[in-house]
């Protein structure tokens, strides 16, 4: 007992905020890590669609050192890959029958984000309208959400960071319910709006607005990402510009996270 104790890092030497934990490397960290105190810090963001749940997530783990993880990043990318299949998105049974043949991989750096299915790259495709309006016929299905939320909780363990943002609609209450951080990113839906329309181009923003609260609505009915659980921050972008956002979520995180080690 007393030699596994000395194979600790001592306390004092441990930073207790996630800002020093992102400086804490080195010799003690590999202790740190090699020790059964190690946890990363698990920082779960949700909101609807525009709200700058993916962009601010990854500049505040860039900033804090972290692993991101963006979750509709998987259905999107099912939702390719079910097509890819020649499967109809309407039938259920179907549908959950491609799980199996997933082969899903993410980049968690935030410098080096990218998705691929199969091995291939499809980063940019997911993002495509196409994808986007078929993404909540396989959201929807039970089976695939149990499927996609054990791989989510699979790559959170599996960080190698001091700790890892994880966005989407149900983190802070499935994915993540335990996570030291857990923020609902609001904007109003005209601010939401705004912001997505100036990203996609060859389409009217009319048109985008138009989708984006069609699939606000279908997303409402599978899981509730407008209204904070307990214990969850809400965090209003609607008047804040970009790096104000991430400044928030940073300060948050600075101010919440504590080393395991200052836990136990
Ligand atoms: N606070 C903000 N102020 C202005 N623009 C923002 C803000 N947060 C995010 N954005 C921009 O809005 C767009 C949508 O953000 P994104 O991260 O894709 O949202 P989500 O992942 O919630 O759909 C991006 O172009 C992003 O740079
Ligand atoms: N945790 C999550 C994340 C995404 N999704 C689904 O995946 C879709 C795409 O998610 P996204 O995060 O890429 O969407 P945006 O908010 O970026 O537009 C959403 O519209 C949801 O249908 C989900 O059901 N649960």
């Amino acid at each position: 007992m007393q030699e596994r104790h000395d194979e600790r890092p001592s306390l004092p030497d441990v930073p207790n905020t996630a800002e020093g934990i992102a400086d804490f490397t080195g010799d003690l960290y590999d202790r740190y890590r090699a020790s059964d105190l190690y946890k990363p810090v698990v920082v779960a963001v949700d909101g609807p669609a525009g709200s700058g749940k993916s962009s601010v997530s990854r500049a505040a783990a860039k900033a804090l050192g972290f692993d991101y993880q963006d979750t509709g990043a998987a259905y999107r990318a099912f939702a390719l890959h079910a097509v890819q299949q020649n499967v109809d998105l309407d039938d259920p049974a179907a549908v959950v029958k491609t799980l199996p043949t997933f082969a899903y991989e993410i980049g968690i750096d935030p410098d080096d984000h990218y998705v691929r299915v199969d091995g291939v790259d499809v980063t940019d495709e997911i993002r495509t309208p196409r994808v986007t309006a078929s993404v909540a016929h396989v959201a929807k299905l039970p089976e695939v959400r149990h499927y996609l939320v054990d791989l989510f909780r699979g790559i959170i363990a599996g960080t190698s960071k001091p700790g890892i943002v994880t966005e989407g609609r149900d983190i802070t209450t499935v994915v993540a319910p335990n996570a030291q951080v857990r923020i609902l990113l609001t904007a109003s839906e005209e601010a939401r709006m705004a912001r997505r329309s100036a990203e996609i181009t060859g389409q009217s923003a009319e048109e985008t607005a138009r989708q984006l609260s069609k699939r606000d609505q279908q997303d409402s009915k599978v899981v509730d990402f407008m209204t904070a659980a307990e214990g969850v921050t809400t965090l209003d972008s609607t008047n804040l510009d970009f790096d104000q956002t991430v400044q928030a979520v940073v300060e948050l995180v600075r101010s919440i996270a504590t080393a395991p080690v200052a836990e136990g």
